[in-house]
């Protein structure tokens, strides 16, 4: 193995002894076996993972990865470019979406700015790593350059470490980049060998003359690159973009560390096919928030075996549906860990 590689190390592996202990307590609490459905289930999946039969979710941790896009001079998106800095400033102004849910949930928020094509100034709160003015146009040629795509995969890598070292239960990764659903879509169709009209979706908001425009172009690219589909990391280099292969490395080293992932929406889960085809043991690690509005994110969760926990239509990014999912997690740890057992209760268990 390549030392250099990091992606392919070990994953740590989930407590089994812990999880037998959680499924037991499960079928001793005082309502009908499997009666709280996805919500044992997550319980249980948290306490093998956090390897505890008391499992916590106290301070999430959130990173907001924003990078652009060369695709959009393809006219792929509802929005202009210049939304992707405007969107930075916005996060740590306090008035995005994933700003207010960060502040209600008590969430530490970190967002990293990945590069962008329109010159930002130096924003307090912002790490800003520029790795380029944005991705190359991926329908004429590779997205990101070897040097690129390695330091996106180790930004994701870094931000879980901090996560780790700040004692966070669990990792949110979200991004921002105007285009980057062409991005998604385009890597989930060269993993999935898929054509490009069965995945690609409005994004930000196109009309259907516009979604199949985006098609179009997405499939142009596919026959660009095809000879690079059999290895997920030409896949990410030709088709990906900064954030997403910063999410992709993320949802590794979430798994090498021992910090349990809840993956937002449709581009956050294209990153997490991404990080399952570098390292397959990282899918263990891996809970899903919701399945969103863009079409293609059936497809993607179905491929993952990932069963969301939301259905809200949503179809934003930044880590917002995921932020979205948290209570509910908090909740099924707190049913976990609080509720009586029959014995507890004097409550007779089943009769047959
Ligand atoms: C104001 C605004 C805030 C956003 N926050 C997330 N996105 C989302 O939309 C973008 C992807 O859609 P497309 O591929 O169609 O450009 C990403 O930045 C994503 O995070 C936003 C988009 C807009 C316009
Ligand atoms: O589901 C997502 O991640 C999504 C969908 C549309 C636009 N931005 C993000």
């Amino acid at each position: 193995m390549n030392a250099a590689n990091w992606w392919q190390d070990d994953c740590r592996a989930a407590d089994q002894q812990v999880r037998a202990a959680a499924l037991a307590r499960q079928a001793q609490l005082t309502k009908p076996a499997g009666a709280l459905g996805l919500l044992e289930q997550v319980a249980v999946q948290l306490a093998a993972l956090q390897g505890t039969p008391r499992p916590q979710l106290e301070l999430p941790w959130i990173a907001v990865f924003a990078g652009d896009h060369g695709v959009v001079e393809e006219g792929v998106s509802a929005y202009p470019q210049a939304v992707t800095v405007q969107m930075l400033r916005n996060f740590v102004g306090g008035g995005a979406a994933i700003s207010v849910l960060a502040r209600q949930l008590g969430a530490t928020l970190e967002v990293i700015d990945l590069g962008c094509a329109l010159p930002l100034e130096p924003l307090p709160g912002v790490r800003h790593l520029q790795l380029g003015a944005g991705t190359a146009n991926f329908a004429r040629m590779p997205a990101l350059r070897d040097e690129q795509l390695h330091a996106a995969l180790a930004a994701g890598r870094d931000s879980v470490g901090r996560a780790y070292a700040a004692g966070a239960e669990l990792f949110i990764g979200g991004e921002m980049g105007i285009g980057n659903t062409s991005a998604a879509s385009a890597v989930a169709c060269a993993l999935l060998s898929c054509p490009a009209h069965e995945l690609v979706g409005p994004g930000t908001g196109l009309d259907p003359q516009g979604v199949q425009h985006k098609a179009a172009v997405i499939e142009r690219a596919l026959l660009l690159h095809a000879e690079h589909f059999d290895d997920p990391w030409q896949v990410l280099r030709c088709l990906g973009g900064f954030e997403l292969a910063a999410l992709a490395g993320a949802y590794v080293a979430c798994a090498q560390q021992g910090v349990p992932a809840l993956v937002d929406g449709f581009i956050c889960t294209v990153a997490a096919l991404c990080a399952v085809r570098l390292n397959p043991a990282c899918r263990e690690w891996l809970l899903f928030a919701h399945r969103g509005a863009e079409p293609g994110h059936r497809r993607l969760l179905a491929a993952l075996g990932g069963e969301p926990l939301l259905e809200l239509g949503l179809r934003l990014g930044e880590g917002s549906g995921a932020a979205l999912a948290v209570p509910l997690l908090r909740l099924a740890c707190q049913l976990h860990n609080d509720m009586a057992t029959f014995a507890e209760a004097a409550v007779a268990g089943r009769s047959a």
